[in-house]
This record gives structure tokens, sequence and C-alpha cells, in this order.
């Protein structure tokens, strides 16, 4: 293992001359990136503002940039009063034509986007790379959903508009989709641009009007994709950034579940604050999709091919360092490939090159927060106590880094086996039945995704069936895109994004009938 520390990052506030500069940006950033005004950040607003830094996970304290608030009950006044514009006055066509825009712009700028993301969320640039054109995907689907009279292309699935006798001796039942109205936004620090394009993409192109908020501690991604929104010509007040400290996170998500103006709540998060949105949403009775937590079991049946188990393992478990709510986080393999499985496994993942994202030779960044590597650090202790062995890593190291780490003979009544861990750790329990296993997967209060090992096509239809989660990957670890369904059963949500059932969640079905 390599552990590598950011190249100097000196932070000296840059540009504080000019007028009313909202966004202060620290010289790390500002001269990396080929074009700065993607960072511009000049918001007016009738209340004074209060601002707050943004943090560099690679190297702890240092400060990228100084952010100014923005006032969330302006925002939702403004996405309010350009509702009407954009869903009635605009078509179709225009939309569409604006988030393809939208889209190649996020495309030509994703050096400087990949910059930004890995600067403020700590992943490696590959990553971030890989992560940028992601979120230009779902702009492409949704542009290409928009054109189609709404919600009727989609496929099958999406209630149609339609028009048919009403059934009775007169009169005729017409049913038409609708925007659904102002919709909130809220978006976690992993995934800062793909889960914005995944929810606007559909917003917009059903014709809502979007207030994100973006996670505190990746703003500069949010604030960068709403630059290029404005130039591909989407209008300022359809599509709003809203970003806001820590401190004032809980009173702004409480203003836009409760707000009688936004008739719709999406977020990506934890399952605590999806649960207390919940909550709160249901003083007015709002449309709710929540992509919560996971605790994905990975399982390796005997009959797997045991390389592809390892590679689809690693592709899953160590993105992102672990913190992606799709990580499988329960390994379970069978007795009889256990030992060859975590052989295999231990030795491919020595070739993990930890350090700082921006660093072109690091494969794995630190985790988003000290708090998040104690967490981490303190279920492997816990785990190691209660009687696991530890086979690679269980360190955590300088900073926010932790060593990448395999556990075997982990208690499954262990925090780690239990609980998500958002770290690139890997507990592993054995089985011996096909029985066995689907019970202690199933064992848990979440269900997004579930992973299996296997060539026996039987077998994949199965157990797949009886898997309780949203997704479900068969010999493959990375199973997300633009045109799969996404979301969670259980206590890991409610609807999916992505795919044209990811265009419905933005939809409602108005009935008329129609005397005659
Ligand atoms: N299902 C998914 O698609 C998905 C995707 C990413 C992350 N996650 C889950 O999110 C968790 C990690 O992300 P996190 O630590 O950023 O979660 P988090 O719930 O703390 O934060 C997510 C977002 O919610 C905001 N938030 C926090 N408290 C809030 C409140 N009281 N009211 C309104 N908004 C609030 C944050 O500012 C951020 O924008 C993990 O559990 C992970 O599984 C799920
Ligand atoms: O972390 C959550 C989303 C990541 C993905 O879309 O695969």
């Amino acid at each position: 293992m390599v552990l590598r520390t950011a190249s100097r990052l000196v932070v000296s506030f840059a540009i504080t001359s000019r007028n009313a500069r909202s966004l202060t940006t620290g010289s790390t950033v500002v001269s990396r990136l080929n074009d700065s005004s993607l960072l511009d950040w000049n918001k007016e607003s009738s209340s004074s503002l209060t601002s707050f830094p943004v943090f560099d996970p690679a190297s702890p304290g240092t400060v990228l940039a100084e952010v100014q608030s923005v006032d969330a009950a302006e925002a939702i006044e403004k996405s309010k009063d350009a509702l009407a514009s954009w869903r009635d006055d605009t078509t179709a066509s225009f939309r569409s034509t604006c988030l393809s825009e939208w889209s190649r712009l996020v495309k030509s700028n994703s050096e400087d986007l990949a910059i930004i993301m890995t600067l403020e969320s700590g992943k490696p640039l590959a990553e971030s790379k890989g992560e940028v054109n992601y979120a230009a995907t779902f702009l492409d689907y949704y542009a290409a959903e928009a054109i189609r009279p709404t919600g009727a292309g989609g496929g099958f699935m999406v209630p149609s508009p339609f028009a048919t006798p009403s059934g009775g001796p007169k009169g005729n039942v017409l049913a038409v989709q609708q925007a659904v109205g102002v919709c909130a936004l809220i978006a976690p620090w992993n995934f800062p641009m793909a889960m914005i394009t995944r929810k606007a993409g559909p917003a917009l192109a059903a014709g809502c009007t979007a207030i994100v908020k973006p996670s505190e501690l990746t703003p500069l991604s949010a604030i960068a994709l709403d630059n290029l929104a404005k130039q591909a010509g989407i209008p300022s007040d359809v599509f709003q950034v809203v970003t806001v400290s820590t401190e004032e996170t809980p009173s702004v998500g409480e203003l836009l579940a409760t707000s009688p103006h936004i008739q719709k709540l999406s977020f990506t998060g934890s399952t605590r604050v999806g649960k207390l949105l919940m909550k709160q949403s249901s003083e007015t009775v709002k449309r709710l999709s929540l992509e919560l937590g996971g605790n994905a079991p990975f399982v390796v049946f005997e009959d797997a091919d045991i390389d592809q188990a390892v590679t689809a393992a690693m592709a899953s478990k160590f993105r992102n360092a672990g913190q992606t709510c799709v990580c499988a986080d329960r390994f379970l393999v069978h007795s009889s490939v256990h030992d060859i499985f975590v052989e295999k496994l231990v030795e491919k993942t020595k070739a993990i090159k930890v350090g700082a994202g921006i660093e072109a030779d690091t494969t794995m960044g630190p985790l988003i927060t000290l708090q998040a590597a104690d967490s981490v650090l303190e279920k492997v202790r816990a785990a190691i106590e209660e009687g696991a062995t530890c086979e690679l890593g269980g360190n955590r190291l300088d900073g926010q880094f932790f060593e990448p780490t395999i556990l075997t003979h982990v208690s499954t009544e262990s925090d780690i086996w239990k609980t998500e861990s958002f770290g690139p750790v890997v507990p592993v329990v054995k089985f011996e039945t096909e029985e066995e296993a689907l019970t202690i997967a199933n064992d848990s209060s979440v269900g997004l995704a579930s992973y299996f090992c296997t060539e026996n096509l039987s077998r994949v239809f199965r157990f797949s069936n009886s898997l309780e989660a949203g997704l479900v990957g068969v010999n493959e670890g990375i199973i997300s895109s633009c045109v799969a369904p996404f979301g969670g059963v259980k206590e890991s949500g409610l609807g999916r994004e992505g795919s044209h059932l990811g265009l419905a969640e933005y939809l409602e079905t108005k009935y008329v009938f129609i005397n005659s």
C-alpha cells in the first residue's frame, strides 16, 4: 500500500478584490482550472447572507473555498413564479434542447469539472471523470425523453396519456400527464454531480422547476453545474442551487419539506435524514422520492468464476473508497471457495494506491471527513475484538486516509456487518447452503443493492427473485446506468431514478371526464 499525500495545498485567498464576489476560492482550485468562471457565485439577496468553508478531504483543515449561502425562502418564491412559464409556455422540444446543451457543456468542461469534484470530494481523478460522464448521461437520456408526449414514450410501465369511452352510457375519459410542480432536490456529497443530474434531468424534462440543495461538503460541483445550466439557456429561476452551511441545513431542509409551494421532494442521503424529511413532508403530503442507505450483500457461490468474482468485488467495494450507497458491504462466501477467494482478493487489494485524488496514480482517495474515518476505524476495531481476523489493512492512515481492509471470521452480530460501513472494508462470512446465504443476505432493514456470483442459470433467476433489494448485480460489481431504474426496498427508500421510471416521478396523472 502506498500512501501519498497531496502535493502542496497552499490556500491563499486570491479572489477578494472584485466587488460582491461571493465565492472566495483558494489558489489550489483556481490555478488548476482552464475556466475559473465555472465557480462564479454572485448571489443577490434582500437579506444578509452568511458564508461557509469547503474543506479538502486529502488535507484536513485546508480550506478550498468560502461559499456564500443562498436564501432558500427567496429561492422557493422564484421557483414558484417561474413554474408556469417553464411548464406551460416552453415546448418539450425547447426543454430537450436545453438539456442537450447542458450535457454538451458538461462534457466539454469535463476536465475542469473532474478537478473540482476531486478536490472537494477526495475521489481519484479517474473516478471523477467517470462521474462527470455519468452525470451527462442523465441529461442526454432525459433530453430524449422530454420530446415524447409526456410519459408516453418511456414504455409500458409509465402511465401514458389516453382517451377512452367512459364505460357508462355517455361521456369520454381523458387522462393526461402533467408536471408535478416545484421540486426540491437534496443531494449528497459522494456523487456530487450525478445525483444532481439524475434528479434535475427528469424534473426539467417534465416541466417542473427545481431547487437543488447540494451537500455542504461539496457545493463547488453544484455551483459549476449551475453555471453551465445557465450557459445552456436554462432560466436562472427554473434551476437554482441553494448552498447552505452544515448549521443552516436542518432548518433549510425543514423549510423545503414543509413549504406548501413545493410539490415534490427528492432526497439522496442517509436513512436517518430520509425518515426525518418524510415526517416533515407529511404536513403538506408531498410527492417523495427517497434514495437512502444500503448494506449490500455480495454472495460468492461454490460454482462462481473466482477471478470474475474478485474483479466484481473490488469494483463494487472500493469505488469511491467504499463511500457508495450501492457498495458491496457484507461478503458471503461459500466455505469451499472461501480461502481461494480471500487469497486472491488480498493480493489484488494490495495493489491499491491510497493518496490524494488529484495525484495521477492514486486509485483510492481519503474518506470524506475525519468523523467518517473515525467511525470506520471504530467498527473495524470492534469487529476484531469480537473475533474477526484482519487479513489486510485495518488501520487509519494519516488524516482521513484509510487502509483497504479485509476481515474474515466476522460475526454477523457485529456493527461492521449490521450497518453500512461507508469505508473500504470487506467483512467476510462463510456459508454452506443457498438457503443460509439467502437468509443472511435478507437479514437487514435496508434493501438497496445486492450482488452474487454463480455460473448456474437457474440459481441466477431463483436467487435474484428472492433477494430483498431494489438492484441485483449478477457476476458484476458496477451496475448503475442512466437506462436502469435505480432505487431500494425496505428502509432504502421510495421511488426509482434513471430510466423512463425516473421521469414518472415528476409527473402527475389528471383525468378529465367529457360529457358528450
Ligand atoms: N440511495 C442512494 O442513491 C444514495 C446515494 C448516496 C448516498 N446515500 C446514502 O447517504 C449516506 C451518506 O451520505 P451523507 O452522509 O451525505 O448523508 P446525509 O443524509 O447526512 O446528507 C445527504 C444530504 O442531506 C442533507 N441533510 C443533512 N441533514 C439534513 C436535514 N436535517 N434536512 C435536510 N437535509 C439534510 C445534507 O446536507 C446532504 O445534502 C449513506 O447512508 C448512503 O448510503 C444513498
Ligand atoms: O451512491 C449512490 C449512487 C451511485 C450510483 O449511481 O451508482
